[in-house]
């Protein structure tokens, strides 16, 4: 067997190495001719998966070790027999830590008194689920919107996007959608934007195409006095430099970043593999993950988040990875060379280790 593979991936060689021969090579550049010979295909979001990469390919296996999947044409591979797995949840856990630093930083800097504030969730599945799981542990007031999950019957509360616009925050965890009654393609658009109240804070960190960044940044040029904290951009690589100049916190798509969500990824491709080919499972993913020091939300903290950003910034520090992002981006602008394109994925390829901090269900 012959596996291509995005070179972000970590331990494929590792766990696919006693089975199957491993190329890996950077997401962007893979392309048909890598594939000619190629059975099985792992990707993350940066490879575009569809007829155009797969004709007169023999690949009969597909994997991204991603939760999002709107990079895959999964009509074209169902109708070719082709088999498809993804990593759902893999790195859930670091976006809800990656948004807790946000609203901690945004607290810190606005100087919030987050007992006073309510978080509105866009997508309670399972990013926006483990976000309450956070809140709940601080004390912060949420409400949530769903409308595919609640006319699934989901049992939880759930409230319209109005009631959501007019909370503190607004944080968005619902896949990149084009078409359908809940498409979210500019789910937040000029209309939610004017809706929000003066100081309130807008995370995406879901894909950069549910926010209209033409409207955001229209917005911010209008004066209106709402923050940002954006991970994700339209047209990624190539961001809005003048939308990332208006944000308060910026960040090169790395709110799944952990070193266990990226670990996760390619071992749930590796089990979904061993599935496909009958083959036994060697590893288990716990003896994979890292050792990592956990913060105990001690009770104190609940009655008094004012220190939230403090005490966070020891495991994670949101505003380094801001600093880092501008810092490049502006050596780019300043100097012939490089692109903003290609600094945007050194910074995602050469992003630091990242370790969970939170003991979430
Ligand atoms: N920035 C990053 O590094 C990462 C970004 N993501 C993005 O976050 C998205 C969400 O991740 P998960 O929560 O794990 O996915 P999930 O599939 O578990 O949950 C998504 C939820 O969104 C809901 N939804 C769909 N359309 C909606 C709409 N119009 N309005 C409100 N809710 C809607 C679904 O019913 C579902 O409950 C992923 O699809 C991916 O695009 C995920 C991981 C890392
Ligand atoms: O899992 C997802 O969905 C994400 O957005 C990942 O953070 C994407 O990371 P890359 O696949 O772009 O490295």
């Amino acid at each position: 067997m012959k596996i291509v593979a995005d070179e972000n991936m970590p331990l494929v060689q590792e766990l696919f190495g006693s089975f199957s021969s491993v190329v890996s090579e950077a997401g962007r550049k893979i392309n048909r001719d890598y594939l000619l010979d190629a059975d099985v295909l792992l990707v993350r979001s940066v490879t575009q998966v569809n007829s155009g990469l797969l004709q007169d390919t023999k690949v009969k296996f597909v994997g991204s070790a991603t939760i999002g999947t709107d990079h895959i044409d999964q009509a074209y591979l169902s109708e070719q027999g082709i088999k498809f797995a993804y990593a759902p949840g893999c790195n859930a856990q670091a976006v809800a830590e990656y948004v807790l630093a946000a609203i901690g930083y945004w607290a810190d800097y606005a100087h919030k008194d987050l007992r006073k504030c309510k978080v509105g969730i866009i997508g309670a599945g399972n990013v926006g689920s483990r976000v309450t799981q956070v809140l709940e542990l601080l004390g912060i007031e949420y409400c949530l919107n769903d409308p595919p999950l609640h006319e699934q019957g989901d049992s939880r509360q759930f409230v319209s996007l109005q009631n959501i616009q007019q909370c503190d925050v607004v944080t968005c965890h619902v896949p990149l959608t084009m078409q359908g009654q809940h498409a979210t393609h500019h789910l937040i658009n000029q209309q939610f934007l004017s809706q929000m109240p003066p100081g309130s804070l807008l995370i995406n960190s879901s894909r950069g195409a549910v926010l209209d960044n033409t409207a955001a940044l229209y917005c911010k040029q209008a004066g209106q006095d709402i923050d940002f904290v954006l991970d994700v951009w339209e047209n990624e690589p190539n961001l809005n430099i003048e939308l990332l100049n208006q944000s308060l916190i910026a960040t090169p798509h790395i709110a799944g970043y952990s070193q266990e969500g990226k670990i996760r990824g390619t071992y749930q491709l590796y089990q979904a593999v061993c599935k496909w080919q009958g083959i036994e499972q060697e590893f288990v993913l716990k003896d994979l993950l890292p050792e990592a020091p956990k913060w105990n939300a001690s009770a104190e903290l609940r009655s008094d988040t004012g220190f939230l950003h403090q005490n966070l910034r020891r495991f994670y520090d949101i505003k380094s990875d801001d600093q880092r992002m501008r810092q490049k981006l502006a050596q780019v602008l300043r100097q012939s060379g490089a692109t903003i394109s290609e600094e945007f994925d050194n910074l995602r390829k050469n992003y630091p280790q990242r370790l969970e901090f939170l003991e979430l269900m």
